[in-house]
């Protein structure tokens, strides 16, 4: 059974029909990324995975079960399924070990003292033991949004969803960012990315799903997507993307 299974799933904001019947398998480990360009649905989709937006119709499994029905409280599942966006939304007052604490304190009513091994440990896997106690000004962008990906962690999701989440930095910053990705990918996490790295996604991610005014036009293997695309959108994209 795939990690996630998305069917059929619409999402309208109004008349604007954003994602349009998506159909998309995960498998456990996998890392999948969503590529297309400005408007295509990415953020979007990875949104009503997470359960920020509803749906209007179609359905989406989480190990089978159908986590996108309507009333159904979003907050277990958004604690199986962490997500990290563009801008890190780090609390400037609280330093970095304490923005990653917040909220599993709340959560799991633990203290300060018992969540600090595990943090500790995260923030060293990430190469940020030393950036525990600095505030987020203290911190380059690139090391803000490490600790972002923490944070999630900290939560101990089963899927992890990225919106494009080197967008926001300067080129010098995106590599650091990338190796936490491809650490937690060979860590056998299960991934969803949204995503304007297309080297990246050539080179890391297990499958690659074109998207285009909310649909999935073309979707599989990087090696066969990026060097033989069979759609017409998907080599027209990518003759732009790539260029
Ligand atoms: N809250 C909202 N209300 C109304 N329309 C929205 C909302 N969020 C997104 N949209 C619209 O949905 C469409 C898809 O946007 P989305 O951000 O998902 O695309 P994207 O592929 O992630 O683009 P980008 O690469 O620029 O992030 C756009 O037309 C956008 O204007």
């Amino acid at each position: 059974m795939p990690k996630l299974a998305l069917h059929g799933v619409e999402k309208r904001f109004g008349e604007n029909v954003v994602c349009d019947g998506i159909d998309l398998t995960i498998e456990e480990g996998q890392m999948v990324c969503l590529i297309g360009a400005s408007g295509a649905g990415k953020s979007t989709l990875l949104r009503c995975i997470n359960l920020l937006e509803p749906i209007e119709d179609g359905e989406i499994l989480l190990d089978g079960k159908d986590i996108s029905l309507p009333g159904l409280d979003p907050q277990p599942v958004r604690r199986r399924i962490g997500m990290v966006f563009q801008s890190f939304n780090l609390f400037p007052h609280m330093t970095a070990v304490e923005n990653v604490m917040l909220a599993p304190r709340r959560l799991y009513r633990k203290s300060r003292s018992a969540l600090l091994p595990e943090v500790t440990e995260l923030f060293e896997r990430f190469g940020l033991k030393e950036r525990m106690g600095h505030y987020p000004d203290q911190l380059s962008g690139g090391q803000q949004q490490r600790v972002a990906i923490v944070r999630a962690l900290a939560m101990k999701p089963e899927v992890m969803l990225f919106d494009e989440i080197t967008s926001a930095l300067d080129p010098q910053l995106v590599g650091e960012v990338l190796d936490v990705l491809r650490l937690l990918k060979d860590s056998g996490m299960t991934m969803v990315l949204a995503t304007h790295e297309m080297a990246f996604a050539r080179e890391a991610a297990d499958k690659v799903c074109f998207l285009k005014d909310g649909k999935v036009i073309e979707e599989g293997a990087p090696e066969a997507l990026f060097d033989a695309p069979q759609h017409p959108d998907t080599q027209a994209f990518l003759a732009r993307a790539l260029k």
